[in-house]
C-alpha cells in the first residue's frame, strides 16, 4: 500500500541520566497502551515552538529498569502509536578510542549486537519479515545532528560503531580489548534491539552516544563505574538538551518521506503469504506494520 505522508513528530528516548525533557509547552504524561506489553513509563507529550515532541525515559523515571528487562518492543510500538516519525536516542556510552574523550557526542552509524536475551523483532511465526539493517541509523538525521552539534559548540564525532553488550555488568578487560580490536568506537547496553525495532516500525532512528568513560581498557583512567558515568552525564546534560532543542525544528521541516528510506523499510520485507498469516500476530502489528498489511 502507498504510504500516506505523516507530519514529523520528534521522539526522544532518554537514557541514563536523562529522565525528562525540559522547555516544552502544553506538556502531559500519558499512558500509551501497547499489545506488546508495558512501555518503560508513560510518554511525555509537549510542544517545542510548534514542533510536536514525545519523550520516553528508557529506564523509566527513577531508573527502575535494567537494560535487559526494558520492553523495547512496547517502547517502539508506543512511540509509533503516538505518531512519532523520528527518534533521537540519547545514550551514555564508554569509549574505545583515546580521542573520544568523556563529553564527546558520537553520532553512531553502525552497531554490533552482542545482546542475547531480548525480544528483537515485532515479527515471527505467523508473519515473517526481514528488513535491511545495512545502514541501521538514519543518515539524514545524522547530518542534521552533526550540524547542530557543531553550531552549538559541542565536541562531536560523526560515525562510529556501537557495541551493544548484554550487561548489566560492565565488560571484562579481555572483552574491552576484543571490541577495540574489532574496531568499535563506543559501547553501551541499550541501543540494540532498539534500533532494529525502530527500523521494523519504519521510524527514523539516530543515536547520540554521549561518552562518559573509557570503559576499562585505558591504562591512565580508572575502570568505569556508575558514579563516574553520572558525574559526566550531569556535566553534559545541558549540551544534550541544547542539541535536542536545536535539531527539533530542522527535523520537523521534512515535507516528504525520509530520503534515506526509513519510512519505507517494510516495502520488500514481508515474506509470509497472505493466506498463511496468523491473524493474532497481524492484529498486534496494526501500528508497526499496518501500512503494508
Ligand atoms: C548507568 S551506566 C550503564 C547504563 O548506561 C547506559 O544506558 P543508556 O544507553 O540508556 O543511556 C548503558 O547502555 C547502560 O544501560
Ligand atoms: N563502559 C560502558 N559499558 C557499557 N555501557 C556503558 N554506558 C556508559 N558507559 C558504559
Amino acid at each position: 500500500m502507498e504510504a500516506t505522508f505523516k507530519r514529523p513528530v520528534i521522539g526522544v528516548i532518554g537514557g541514563s541520566g536523562v529522565y525528562e525533557l525540559e522547555g516544552l509547552s502544553d506538556t502531559r504524561w500519558r499512558k500509551v497502551e501497547s499489545p506488546f506489553g508495558d512501555p518503560s513509563d508513560e510518554l511525555f507529550f509537549g510542544n517545542l515552538g510548534g514542533v510536536e515532541m514525545v519523550f520516553l525515559p528508557r529506564h523509566g523515571r527513577g531508573h527502575k529498569i535494567p537494560p535487559a528487562a526494558i520492553n523495547y518492543r512496547a517502547n517502539i510500538d508506543a512511540m509509533k502509536r503516538a505518531g512519532v516519525t523520528e527518534i533521537i536516542s540519547v545514550s551514555a556510552c564508554g569509549s574505545f578510542e583515546e580521542q573520544l574523550s568523556p563529553g564527546t557526542f558520537v553520532i553512531v552509524d553502525q552497531f554490533i549486537d552482542r545482546t542475547i536475551d531480548r525480544k528483537k523483532s515485532f515479527f515471527g511465526t505467523g508473519l515473517v519479515a526481514h528488513v535491511s539493517l545495512a545502514h541501521p541509523v538514519c543518515s539524514r538525521m545524522g547530518d542534521i545532528l552533526e550540524d547542530a552539534a557543531k553550531n552549538e559548540g559541542i565536541k562531536v564525532h560523526r560515525g562510529g560503531t556501537y557495541l551493544a553488550m548484554e550487561g548489566p555488568q560492565f565488560s571484562s578487560l579481555a572483552e574491552s580489548e576484543l571490541y577495540r580490536s574489532w574496531g568499535c568506537q563506543v559501547i553501551g547496553m541499550t541501543n540494540m534491539p532498539e534500533a532494529k525495532l525502530a527500523r521494523e516500525a519504519e521510524i527514523c532512528y539516530a543515536t547520540v552516544a554521549m561518552v562518559t568513560d573509557y570503559d576499562c581498557w585505558h591504562p591512565d583512567h580508572d575502570n568505569v563505574d556508575v558514579s563516574a558515568i553520572i558525574t559526566v552525564l550531569l556535566q553534559n546534560s545541558e549540551n544534550a538538551r541544547r542539541l535536542v532543542r536545536s535539531v527539533a525544528p530542522d527535523l520537523s521541516k521534512r515535507t516528504h518521506f525520509c530520503s534515506a528510506g526509513c519510512h519505507n523499510a517494510l516495502d520488500n520485507a514481508l515474506i509470509t503469504s497472505v493466506d498463511a498469516r496468523d491473524p493474532e500476530r497481524v492484529k498486534k502489528l496494526d501500528a508497526v506494520a499496518g501500512r503494508v498489511l
